[in-house]
């Protein structure tokens, strides 16, 4: 029997596979968590080497959907999601040191490692949807790499209207065009006055206003929405697979915004993988670094960065970890929350605390750190980092000397980001041949101001439109 999702908040109804990917945010305004983590042993570990990523994924995938979706049905939309990648691997490890290798997650169409998730979950969605003949209207925040991937994976697809917030002048030029220059009828590209961290306030409010929410369908393509976490567990697997896992420890470096990626390594550890440390890297915007250390979660303005896509200060799903480290104590974490939304601050208990540093480890980059590190990468190994793997190797090579292999999860292509490339390293990235003249393509977005209002009535005309 398959497990099922309850809310880190305790107080919204368990849903099954299906509906806990449609639905997104729980109704509580809480995050759908497994009820209980599926379990890997090691002899099932040792299986998986030599395993290809698809079959690797069918393994680690199947438990959280149980019969919901056919074998054969799961296979197909698997091997579909992964035939759009460029690398025959997936995401291929490469080593650059004696015990340090990176994981290259951004193959994929929009060259980040949204891409993973989001074309299994676009596929995932669409065969939903088609069985039960319904159609939804998706809503996604981004801080630039979720939206182009969610576009890429949704665009002209006919069970879906897509609207993507994205921070006006905060995205990189390339980030902004792989959002606005689609052509597709079914994608809306919104420029909103303000930071990512608005975005992703106004996009669960848009979930917490439940007539608006049932009106339009509303559902979720964000980590919020389970199915993109559980689509990113399966790296940390394959990765282990690689290395000698489950005979042999391995540790992760993730370069950390939202805490999706991250939180998947830690959904891994608990299926069984032998992770050693999960080590959160973060930028200037170090909340996550500041809250390990100390135990208070205290919000600062956010920090423009050469690495965009980690400007962020309210992260969600570390909503899901302190649901797991507190014992899965559902009114701490309202407390938290609503702490949060008063104060801008919560302190985490001592117990809480201790659970979460017995898995993670964490230490930020500044933008001088990061650039130093794409310069001395690049000379020592002949490797371009982007700024947001480089936050991570920054912050994994500050880590005390170990003994167990470190992986860092390199989290996007260089060429997303050619300025802070060029000007870290004098390397000029260039984007692959199929997204050569993407500079050149016509762009079609709307500016709005960061208001709830407006956004639910632009939303609801263009959702009303076109159904
Ligand atoms: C390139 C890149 N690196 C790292 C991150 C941080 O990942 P997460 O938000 O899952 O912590 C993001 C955004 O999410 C990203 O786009
Ligand atoms: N860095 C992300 C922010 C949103 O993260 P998500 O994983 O919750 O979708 C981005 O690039 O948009």
């Amino acid at each position: 029997m398959a497990t099922d999702y309850i809310s880190t908040r305790g107080n919204a109804p368990a849903l099954g596979f299906s509906d806990a990917m449609l639905a997104g945010l729980a109704r509580d305004g809480g995050l759908y968590v497994p009820r209980e983590w599926p379990h890997f042993s090691k002899d099932e570990l040792r299986a998986m080497r030599g395993l290809s990523y698809t079959e690797i994924a069918l393994k680690v995938l199947s438990p959280f959907i149980g019969d919901e979706i056919a074998p054969a049905t799961l296979k197909r939309i698997v091997e579909e999601s992964y035939a759009t990648f460029r690398h025959p691997a997936v995401c291929p490890l490469v080593q650059t040191d004696a015990n340090e290798f990176i994981l290259e997650l951004f193959h994929g169409p929009t060259l980040a490692f949204k891409d993973v998730a989001m074309q299994l979950l676009a596929r995932l969605m669409d065969h939903v949807l088609s069985e039960r003949g319904e159609r939804v209207t998706i809503v996604g925040a981004t801080s630039g790499d979720t939206g182009g991937a969610a576009i890429e994976a949704f665009a002209n697809k006919d069970r879906a209207d897509v609207f993507i917030l994205f921070p006006e002048g905060r995205v990189s030029p390339v980030q902004q065009r792989q959002m606005t220059t689609s052509g597709a009828s079914n994608v809306h590209a919104i420029a909103v006055k303000g930071t990512f961290d608005d975005c992703q306030g106004l996009l669960k409010d848009m979930f917490n206003d439940h007539r608006f929410r049932d009106e339009v369908a509303l559902s979720g393509v964000n980590s919020i929405n389970w199915a993109r976490v559980m689509a990113q567990i399966v790296y940390y697997f394959t990765a282990a697979a690689s290395l000698g896992g489950p005979d042999r420890a391995i540790s992760f470096t993730v370069p950390t915004g939202n805490f999706g990626d991250i939180f998947a390594g830690y959904a891994a550890k608990r299926m069984g993988l032998p992770i050693d440390r999960l080590v959160v890297a973060t930028n200037d915007n170090d909340i996550l670094a500041r809250a390990l250390a100390t135990g208070e979660y205290s919000t600062r303005e956010v920090i423009a960065t050469t690495s965009p896509s980690m400007d962020i200060q309210v992260s969600s799903n570390f909503e899901r970890l302190l649901y797991f480290a507190s014992g899965g104590n559902a009114q701490e974490i309202q407390g938290y929350m609503d702490s949060l939304k008063q104060s801008g601050a919560f302190t985490i208990t001592p117990e809480t605390l201790k659970a979460i540093r017995a898995d993670f480890a964490a230490g930020s980059s500044n933008m001088e750190a990061t650039a130093q590190t794409i310069r001395s990468v690049w000379k020592d190994s002949g490797y371009l980092l982007d700024p947001h793997t480089a936050t991570g190797m920054k912050v994994s090579r500050s880590q005390a000397a170990s003994a167990v292999p470190m992986v860092v999860l390199s989290t996007a292509h260089p060429a997303k980001f050619p300025k802070a490339v060029e000007q870290a390293s004098g390397v000029v990235p260039a984007l692959p041949e199929w997204l050569g003249d993407l500079m050149d393509r016509e762009e079609t977005f709307t500016v709005l101001p960061s208001d709830l209002k407006l956004l639910e009535d632009y939303v609801l005309g263009r959702a009303r439109a076109a159904r």
